[in-house]
């Protein structure tokens, strides 16, 4: 290893460039596509009246098809991520990058020019292939061109963008004042951006060398680093590279690369565990029900949308300073006590008053920002794959996130009417489980650089079991 096998970036000279940060902020807008999807499905309060089907998409727990129109996307979603897995590692990540754009962009379109029923399906098609494409290649194109240092907080800008994204379709939500087809077609916006992005940005350091392009690779980073003296950065890179040979699909089921296999599915799977779309999707029926009428619920919405960004810039400011875990488990006591206390508020309170109802709101606001400055944006902790890994591993967390995303959009309001107060109970529980797993197995990777990380699971208590062991750890175990 070039840097001597220490999980340090000390070794690595340079700075941060204005050059990476604006690439890395063009690469995250990518997060608006998914975040303004997120918003403007759930609580629509337009209405799609075509020839053959009329929905009124505000009356969501009254029409079944609404719900699966809505959360289709995210199976075709399933599909694409794991396609741009392969384009990703193959073509590189700005392909990638591109594709999701221009599907998005097409998505958006016909949707919003939509004649018949066909055309709004193939849109949610386009629309879905453009999502799986962009979240599969943005936070790795993020990870990699980041500096260790500060790699945290350019992951995040990826979650601050979907952030962003979900506030702006709430806050449409809440004017009202435009018909679905603008709805739907102002998608496109943010799709115009992602493949702008894809046009104009460099290829990552790491993609180049996967490749074989080495000059090219070192140019770069002496660009992306502000310095000439690369060969540190640059060896580890190649390194990584010439051990990444085998078929990534084969090498992420190898025993070596059990931990990111695991994490690659228990990390997105836990985040949608949290419950954070029921409120996202469903904060409207949710304001509903607690009384408020239509236009204090569209309102509460728009708060959680605000405190959702705010908490993230909290985790941009803190993610390099306090590390991964602390925000994980900090958050953890949080989401846990403030679900508890909701379901309890509902299960002695009833009926419940409006000074009750305007508490159980703040808890939703504390809920929402331990959310958002732990599990939403470390979720996407695609630093945690090695060279060989990453594409797939983050194809499969793209993938699993999707599922479950779906699972929680079709299954939540059923779950609402039959657990009612219980099913916060129930998220509660999850926060528990997933909590203690980050505890026990989730190791640090606060100012790791990128290509290091198998050393970090070869220093993992319970991973170095898995991991042969090539260079011996020159550091105590940590968990
Ligand atoms: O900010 C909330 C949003 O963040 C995500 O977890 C993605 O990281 C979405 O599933 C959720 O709707």
């Amino acid at each position: 290893m070039a840097n001597g096998g220490g999980l340090t970036t000390e070794l690595y000279k340079g700075r941060t460039t204005s050059y990476v940060i604006l690439a890395c902020i063009v690469a995250a807008c990518g997060g608006l596509t998914i975040g303004y999807e997120i918003g403007i499905s759930g609580k629509t309060r337009f209405v799609i009246d075509l020839s053959r089907i009329s929905f009124v998409l505000s009356q969501v727990n009254e029409d079944k098809r609404l719900i699966i129109f809505t959360s289709s996307l995210y199976l075709v979603g399933i599909a694409a991520s794991l396609l741009a897995s392969h384009v990703t590692k193959i073509y590189g990540r700005r392909l990638s990058i591109l594709c999701g754009g221009l599907c998005s962009l097409v998505g958006a379109v016909l949707s919003g020019a939509a004649q018949n029923l066909a055309m709004l399906i193939l849109g949610r098609i386009m629309h879905g292939i453009g999502l799986g494409f962009g979240n599969q290649a943005v936070p790795l194109y993020l990870a990699e061109m980041a500096p260790a240092k500060i790699r945290g907080a350019l992951i995040i800008m990826f979650q601050l963008a979907i952030t962003i994204g979900i506030l702006c379709a709430n806050l449409i939500n809440y004017g009202s004042l435009w018909g679905w087809r603008l709805s739907l077609g102002l998608a496109g916006v943010p799709a115009i951006l992602m493949t702008m992005g894809g046009f104009f940005l460099p290829e990552t350091p790491n993609s180049l060398i996967e490749r074989g392009r080495y000059e090219e690779a070192r140019r770069l980073l002496t660009k992306i680093r502000g310095t000439e003296e690369v060969d540190a950065e640059y060896e580890d890179i190649k390194e990584a590279s010439e051990l990444a040979v085998t078929n990534p699909f084969k090498a992420i089921f190898q025993r070596k690369n059990r931990p990111q296999l695991v994490m690659a599915t228990m990390i997105p799977f836990f985040q949608q565990f949290t419950g954070i779309n029921a409120i996202m999707f469903y904060a409207l029926v949710l304001f509903k029900k607690l009384g408020f009428g239509t236009d204090a619920s569209l309102y509460s919405a728009v708060i959680t949308g605000a405190v959702n960004v705010m908490a993230t810039l909290v985790a941009i400011t803190f993610v390099d300073k306090c590390g991964r875990r602390a925000l994980f488990l900090e958050a953890g006591v949080q989401m846990f006590f403030t679900q508890m206390a909701i379901g309890l508020i509902f299960a002695i309170i009833t009926p419940l008053s409006k000074s009750f109802a305007v508490i159980v709101v703040i808890m939703i606001c504390i809920y929402v920002s331990s959310f958002a400055w732990s599990w939403g944006p470390l979720g996407w902790l695609i630093e945690i794959f090695t060279l060989e890994t990453r594409s797939v591993g983050q194809g499969i967390n793209v993938a699993v996130n999707f599922l479950f995303t779906f699972v929680i959009a079709q299954a939540f309001l059923a779950m609402l009417c039959h657990m009612t107060y219980g099913i916060f109970f129930f998220f509660a529980a999850w926060v528990l489980v997933m909590s203690l797993f980050v505890y026990f197995f989730l190791p640090e990777t606060k100012s790791i650089p990128i290509e290091e990380m198998t050393s970090v699971w070869r220093r993992h208590w319970y991973w170095k079991r898995f991991v042969p062991d090539e260079d011996p750890p020159a550091l105590p175990s940590y968990k």
